[in-house]
């Protein structure tokens, strides 16, 4: 429990690496404010793990875990979510996770295409919740670590796309933006002690990848067959916790500020491995090299 006493906040953590970063933290015994969208809303896919089911695991797994609705593509969701945060933990937080992210659940039309031949709008759907979002809870977060005066982390969850191109154009830009966003948050918040990193994970074994290259609907290049083994045997959502645990629980955390850390390359420094036993060694090349030019 070596995050006993500290306040968390992971948002988007109903599914995906969200909830893996959220359970991690969780059974380390941070207090972990779980965000994501009032299942009233109709973007909302049913089929698809809940918030509530996070919290739960969260308290099976001896931790705290509070429930919080936000849709991050609302800026005054964003604000009252951290000011819950700090009128329930006088003033305190810890550890803000930028997760969110709203366009793995897009429709199959709109992947696979070159940025002309979609709308404009594609823009939006990957970048508004998956960047944006990440800049305005940074903001309330920074105001509360500025104010405490005890240090902090933020991660922004990224992805190799960063570096090279991955799926489509707004995909690429936006996560070397996430990247970026990081580096100049790092530069301006080291003077408070606040350490800011943008992490990268491997291909991971999310309920949509899986159900996506079940369905056929991943258009990467790579035969079906051979794309669900590579799924299959992907890291699971927690290495990416294991991860921000690893990081949160490192009193030397401040040298790696405005980096961009690779999960397995943290798993090998600190010592972890995935929840299987697995050492994860990840394969930069595997998606990008095969995606058709
Ligand atoms: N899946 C992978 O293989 C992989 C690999 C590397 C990096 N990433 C990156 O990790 C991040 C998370 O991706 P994922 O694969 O876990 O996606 P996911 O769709 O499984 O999870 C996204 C989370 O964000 C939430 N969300 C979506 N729209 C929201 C909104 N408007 N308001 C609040 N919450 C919202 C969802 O409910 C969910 O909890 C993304 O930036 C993605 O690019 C994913």
């Amino acid at each position: 429990m070596s995050l006993k006493g500290k306040v968390a906040v992971v948002t988007g953590a109903s599914r995906g690496i969200g909830r893996g970063i959220a359970l991690q933290l969780g059974e380390a015994g941070a207090k972990v404010y779980v965000t994501g969208r009032d299942p009233k809303n109709k973007k909302v896919d049913p089929s698809l793990p809940s918030l509530e089911q996070t919290v739960n695991e969260i308290t099976q797994r001896g931790g705290q875990g509070v429930l919080v609705y936000v849709d991050h593509a609302d800026d005054s969701q964003v604000k009252t979510l951290f000011e819950k945060v700090a009128n329930e933990n006088n003033g305190q937080l810890d550890i803000l996770v930028n997760n969110a992210y709203a366009a793995a659940e897009a429709p199959p039309e709109l992947k696979g295409k070159k940025f002309w031949e979609a709308e404009p709008s594609l823009w939006d759907l990957v970048n508004n919740v998956g960047l944006r979002s990440h800049y305005v809870a940074s903001v309330y977060a920074a105001r509360l670590f500025v104010k405490n005066n005890r240090g902090g982390l933020i991660v922004n969850v990224s992805s190799f796309g960063g570096g090279q191109y991955l799926f489509n154009v707004a995909y690429g830009v936006g996560k070397a933006a996430v990247d970026r966003l990081a580096a100049d948050m790092a530069h301006e918040l080291k003077p408070h002690k606040v350490t800011v990193v943008s992490l990268w994970p491997g291909s991971v074994k999310t309920e949509i990848m899986v159900r996506n290259a079940n369905e056929g609907k991943i258009n990467v290049g790579i035969p079906l067959e051979e794309l669900k083994k590579i799924i299959q045997n992907s890291e699971s959502v927690e290495y990416s916790g294991k991860a921000v645990v690893a990081l949160a629980t490192d009193p030397n955390a401040l040298n790696k500020t405005g980096k961009i850390l690779r999960t397995d390359e943290l798993g090998r420094e600190y010592g972890f491995k995935d929840i299987d036993g697995r050492e994860i060694t990840i394969d930069a090349n595997r998606w990008a090299n095969k995606q058709k030019s």
